[in-house]
């Protein structure tokens, strides 16, 4: 009797374990009605390990799935449901037809970002009337300071002149190692009203947290999920080195913003710090958001900018004809003496229209932001729950093929009509995303884009440093995209 007791009992267990792991994995797997398509997850993990395997070729394999499942598709981050809007209808309807529920971020959602804003957030993570009052804040003060305006034109003027100071005529150069550099300085002075050396250790500090930080997988890391990933050894110290980098950073402003305190006149403003006071008082009762606001134009605007220019400096040396048409437009609009400026611009559009075309091909904020929706809500018939990460795959809206013809060639002239006027381009061009969270930099990032760029190719002709060398633009996607380590030769043009 005995044994047949001892039988039962390990059939029964034997079952409930099996009835366990199929209702656990039934309870794991089960969507919602309605969700978008998407690949088969595995309980749990999700699509982490498909994320870690295409780590720096995500943009590539979102075009895989976009091609697989269309215009709207999903993962998982573990469990978290990540939407993902592959065309401009797609990113429209959700970013400016529904605003007012997809303009919020998903900070309390992803690990990572929660604990780097316990003492509040600026404005890329913040979150209701922090993030409005921040937001205003940052454009307001960028506007009365003269962006756009002559006084910032004439310092990024300067700083394309440091920046080619360090050109040795035809040797190779890391053109993306010095434009984060000059791109990182711009903001400095824009917020601080002045620039390092570029072998300034603490320049080579900040630098190095961007460089790192826009390398890794943001919001993709599995890191948000497992919070306990952070203890492995080979995680532990990239975290704890990016942590403390970022920490260095937030010292350095605060210690920045106090040395404003004691030197502000009302009657000279020097920087945005000083903008800032004028506008809601020295001692601000928000410092810490004026703080955080500076260390998050550093995050946005370096690295975004440098990787642009990057990426329009290959394509100028991958297609010497473009080059030439630029220079011979430069030549007869401001010759090649006199400094160009902001006022030359209208009178580029050969010049603006490769600058375009650069930041179509480069997109290099391929997933932008996450945005998260304030409650379930649909998008393309297709359910999006609240608490799921929501993506603008920019990479896919700029090359699809429904709205570009030939959309993997790089071609200028799509942007400009018959007379070589530029025309206005399709609503899916948008490297500075759309709706009310799009980027507030953006008119900086178009000043410096168009100024580094023409002052560079007005006085160098720009090659490969082989003729032979096979360069690739294929990308390497972090948080923003890049392309893979190159180097060129800058010739003196004669
Ligand atoms: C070519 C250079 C740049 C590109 C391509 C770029 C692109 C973007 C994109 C795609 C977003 C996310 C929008 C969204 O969530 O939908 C963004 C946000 C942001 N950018 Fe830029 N950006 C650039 C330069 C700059 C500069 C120079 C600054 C600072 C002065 C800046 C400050 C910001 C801030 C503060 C946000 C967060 C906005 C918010 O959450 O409300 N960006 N940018």
């Amino acid at each position: 009797m005995h044994h047949v007791y001892s039988y039962i009992d390990l059939t029964s267990v034997l079952i409930g374990l099996i009835v366990f792991a199929i209702t656990g994995y039934w309870m794991c797997t089960r969507e919602k009605p309605g969700i978008p398509p998407g690949p088969s997850f595995l309980p749990i993990l999700g699509n982490i390990l498909d994320l870690g395997r295409h780590r720096r070729q995500k943009h590539l394999y979102f075009s895989e799935l976009k091609e697989k499942y269309g215009p709207v598709f999903r993962l998982y981050l573990g469990s978290k449901l990540m939407i993902v809007l592959n065309d401009v209808d797609a990113v429209d309807e959700a970013f400016v037809k529904q605003k007012d529920i997809l303009s919020k971020r998903p900070s309390e959602l992803l690990w990572g970002v929660k604990q780097s804003i316990t003492d509040g957030a600026g404005v890329i993570w913040a979150n209701d009337s922090e993030w409005r009052s921040h937001r205003r804040m940052a454009i307001q003060t960028l506007r009365d300071l003269g962006v756009g305006k002559l006084a910032i034109e004439e310092r990024i003027q300067e700083e394309a002149e440091f920046l080619m100071d360090t050109f040795k005529n035809n040797e190779p150069l890391d053109i993306g190692e010095i434009l984060i550099k000059a791109t990182t300085n711009i903001i400095s002075i824009v917020v601080f009203g002045s620039r390092w050396e570029y072998n300034d250790p603490e320049m080579k500090k900040i630098v190095g947290v961007m460089e790192s930080a826009f390398q890794s997988e943001g919001s993709f890391s599995p890191i948000h999920e497992f919070s306990a990933l952070r203890f492995l050894p080979i995680l532990s110290k990239k975290f704890t080195v990016l942590q403390k980098s970022i920490q260095r950073i937030k010292e350095h402003v605060h210690e920045r913003v106090k040395g404003h305190e004691e030197t502000y006149s009302p009657e000279f403003i020097r920087d945005f710090i000083d903008a800032v006071f004028t506008q809601i008082g020295k001692n601000p009762s928000d410092q810490g958001g004026l703080e955080r606001t500076i260390v998050d134009f550093f995050i946005a605007g370096s690295d975004t900018t440098a990787s642009s220019l990057t990426w329009a400096f290959l394509y100028v040396i991958l297609n010497l004809d473009v080059q030439s048409k630029c220079q011979k437009e430069i030549d007869e609009i401001v010759g090649q003496n006199r400094k160009i400026d902001m006022s030359d611009r209208q009178k580029l559009p050969y010049v603006e229209a490769t600058l375009l075309e650069a930041q179509r091909l480069g997109s290099i904020a391929p997933f932008a932001v996450p945005h998260t929706p304030l409650k379930d809500t649909m998008v393309k018939g297709y359910l999006v729950p609240a608490d799921s990460l929501v993506f603008a795959h920019t990479y896919a809206c700029h090359r699809d093929p429904k709205v570009w013809t030939e959309p993997l060639k790089f071609n200028p002239d799509r942007f400009l009509d018959q007379d070589g006027k530029l025309v206005k381009h399709p609503a899916s061009f948008m490297p500075f995303s759309v709706g009310p969270r799009s980027c507030p930099g953006d008119i900086l990032a178009k000043m410096e884009l168009f100024l580094f760029f023409t002052s560079i190719i007005q006085r160098y002709r720009l090659s490969k440093v082989d003729e032979n060398d096979d360069l690739n633009t294929d990308g390497l996607s972090g948080i923003t995209m890049s392309p893979a380590p190159f180097k060129l030769r800058a010739n003196i043009r004669q």
